[in-house]
């Protein structure tokens, strides 16, 4: 099952009926177009779906589901949301992979990298790996992320050879659009720069504040929309960010955001070309491009696989939407990885980074039912 869904509004595909063959020879854009055009797709919807890797040198994985439905309500996560009241899983095992130390010693030497100019802007993530006591159903998990109005709750099963245990899926509640393409309508929603949401008004307020007023995260933020706008401004007749760079928020987390709109030219980008040329953005790798995600290789003991990538959709007609896979888990029966990352700058702080992934691990471990381990995620974590 592949689903988004956000306020009342759901995206959800059924089925498996063909899997696009990527490699190399051709761009992403002209795989999709050659499929859904071609006599395979015949007899199906026209429309792909699925999920672009971090790692733009790894196969994506799109494709054609037996079923395509767009509309309001819950959608398939009605079921699960009355059952919300019931009991969940008992957690009995989770391990930070690096730990928090390891995690500061990282943002530390990506510090260096910037202080000798080779770099001035990377994101470094880290994991958390929980073992529950029962397999974790991703359909229950996505029902109580959907609860946040803010963030668009996505659940799509992972390539088979992700997980040597059986089927995995990705499940996670993301703030941010990668882009979406309605006819000539384009747009993007970035965000970067994050603070901790807080359970009192005044300090939640002043938490925001601080956030908007931040240099440094202001330049971390600058970053992502200066990219956006250099890789759409070829393609578009009219391109802008009418509201400026705001405060967005989810449930969890404050964050600066800038929604980016334009027109496009008529001989543009299909949706799937657009996620394909922007992904991915300083938001998620750094800048310039090329240097951190060498940088990111070098630091981070792991692939990220589907973590950072876009999750989303592409239809014939060019249309489709796709957003940045971010507070997410890989789910594999029991087994579970939740990955968060921050934007690491000049004058960023590593023990400020160690504190703003753990915040972002929060609105997944409050799916799974974890918040309550928050006195050992403050010293574990
Ligand atoms: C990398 C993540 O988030 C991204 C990084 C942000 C930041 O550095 O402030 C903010 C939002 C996202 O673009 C994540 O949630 O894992």
């Amino acid at each position: 099952m592949f689903a988004l869904f956000r306020a009342r509004q759901f995206t959800e595909a059924e089925g498996l009926r063909h899997r696009l063959p990527t490699g190399p020879g051709a761009s992403l854009e002209q795989h999709v177009e050659t499929f859904l055009q071609g006599p395979q797709a015949e007899g199906g919807p026209p429309v792909l779906v699925g999920a672009l890797p971090f790692d733009v040198r790894a196969p994506a994985y799109l494709y054609q589901p037996e079923e395509f439905r767009r509309g309001s309500g819950w959608g398939m996560l009605a079921g699960p949301i009355e059952a919300c009241a019931r009991a969940f899983w008992a957690p009995f095992q989770i391990a930070p992979e690096p730990d928090p130390e390891s995690y500061a010693a990282m943002v530390r030497r990506a510090l260096d990298m910037i202080g000798c100019n080779r770099l001035t802007k990377v994101v470094l993530s880290r994991s958390l790996c929980i073992r529950a006591a029962v397999p974790v159903d991703p359909l229950q998990v996505a029902a109580r992320l959907a609860r946040d109005p803010d963030a668009t709750t996505f659940m799509l099963p992972l390539p088979p050879e992700t997980c040597g245990d059986g089927p995995s899926t990705l499940v996670g509640a993301t703030p941010e659009l990668l882009v979406s393409r309605r006819g000539t309508q384009v747009v993007s929603h970035p965000l970067a720069g994050s603070a901790r949401r807080r359970p009192d008004r005044a300090e939640d307020e002043a938490a925001a504040q601080a956030l908007l007023h931040s240099d440094k995260d202001r330049r971390e933020h600058m970053f992502v929309v200066e990219a956006i706008l250099d890789s759409l401004a070829p393609h578009c007749h009219q391109l802008g960010a009418p509201a400026g760079t705001t405060l967005y928020s989810t449930t969890t987390m404050w964050h600066l955001g800038t929604r980016i709109e334009g027109v496009l030219r008529d001989d543009a980008p299909s949706a799937a070309g657009l996620a394909a040329l922007l992904h991915p953005t300083p938001a998620v790798g750094g800048s310039p491009r090329c240097e951190a995600l060498e940088a990111i290789r070098a630091l981070e003991p792991r692939d990220r696989g589907f973590y950072a990538g876009a999750v989303g959709w592409s239809d014939v007609r060019g249309d489709g939407e796709w957003h940045v896979a971010l507070r997410c888990a890989e789910i594999c029966g029991a087994r579970l990885r939740l990955q968060a990352g921050a934007g690491i700058v000049a004058g960023s702080d590593p023990e400020a980074e160690v504190a703003e992934t753990r915040a972002k691990f929060q609105a997944m471990l409050r799916a799974i039912e974890m918040e309550q381990a928050e006195d050992f995620l403050e010293t574990a974590l």
